[in-house]
């Protein structure tokens, strides 16, 4: 039986998937949850990790279902007892990848998703080499910019924090194994159904 690692450290990688684990990340707003949950519709076999966050739920979102919404305390706990494969500050909150369910679904062969922000992408390239990491783009900012606005869950102050940091994380698209523009939806869709299964 392979014993699972219960903390990374600075040089630490984890065991070797059985599964594969997928990263989806890309500026906020670029369209990641929606291409997401098509995916999932589509591939029902596919687990989906939810992650736990320290920001408040929006209309319609259900606890344990879009996230698991805890308290700074709660999160912070956690990060003390090494519970998170993967964590980060975002626009003002806290948000993280339950480490156990993700790990216990890679051991029994599970195609593994994580859809996360741009720190947290770069912590699982470290830790998980063999993942496969996909960037949204967005066809221009003007066009993200509008998807974020037309949402119309988040206040003017958290549009224009993620707006803020959307410019870097584009920046650092390359760092990631392939890149996919999310201009018409069905053909990104396309495109990611390309790089999990092919
Ligand atoms: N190809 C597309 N063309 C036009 N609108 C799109 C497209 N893809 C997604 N959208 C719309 O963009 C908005 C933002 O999408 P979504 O919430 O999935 O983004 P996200 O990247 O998951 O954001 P966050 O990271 O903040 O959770 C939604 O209203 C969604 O319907
Ligand atoms: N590093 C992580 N980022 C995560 C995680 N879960 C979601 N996210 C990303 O946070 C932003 C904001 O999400 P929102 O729901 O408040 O719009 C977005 O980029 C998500 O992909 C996580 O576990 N770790």
């Amino acid at each position: 039986m392979q014993v699972l690692p219960t903390h990374i450290g600075a040089n630490t990688k984890e065991c070797p998937p059985l599964g594969k684990l997928i990263v989806l990340t890309g500026p906020s707003g670029v369209g990641k949850g929606t291409l997401m949950n098509a995916i999932l519709q589509r591939y029902p076999e596919l687990h989906y990790s939810v992650s736990a966050t320290t920001r408040s739920p929006r209309p319609g979102e259900v606890n344990g279902k879009n996230y698991h919404f805890i308290t700074r305390s709660e999160f912070e706990k956690l990060v003390t007892q090494g519970e998170f494969l993967e964590w980060a500050e975002f626009a003002g909150n806290f948000y993280g990848t339950p480490r156990e369910a993700v790990l216990n679904h890679i051991q029994s062969g599970k195609l593994v998703v994580l859809e996360i922000e741009l720190e947290g992408a770069r912590q699982i390239r470290h830790t998980f080499p063999s993942a496969l990491s996909i960037f949204i783009l967005p066809p221009s900012f003007a066009e993200l910019e509008k998807r974020i606005r037309g949402r119309g869950q988040d206040t003017e102050e958290a549009i224009s924090r993620r707006l803020n940091r959307a410019e870097e994380e584009i920046a650092a698209a390359d760092e990631f194994n392939l890149q996919i523009i999310n201009g018409d939806f069905e053909e990104a869709l396309q495109e990611i159904e390309k790089a999990i299964f092919h």
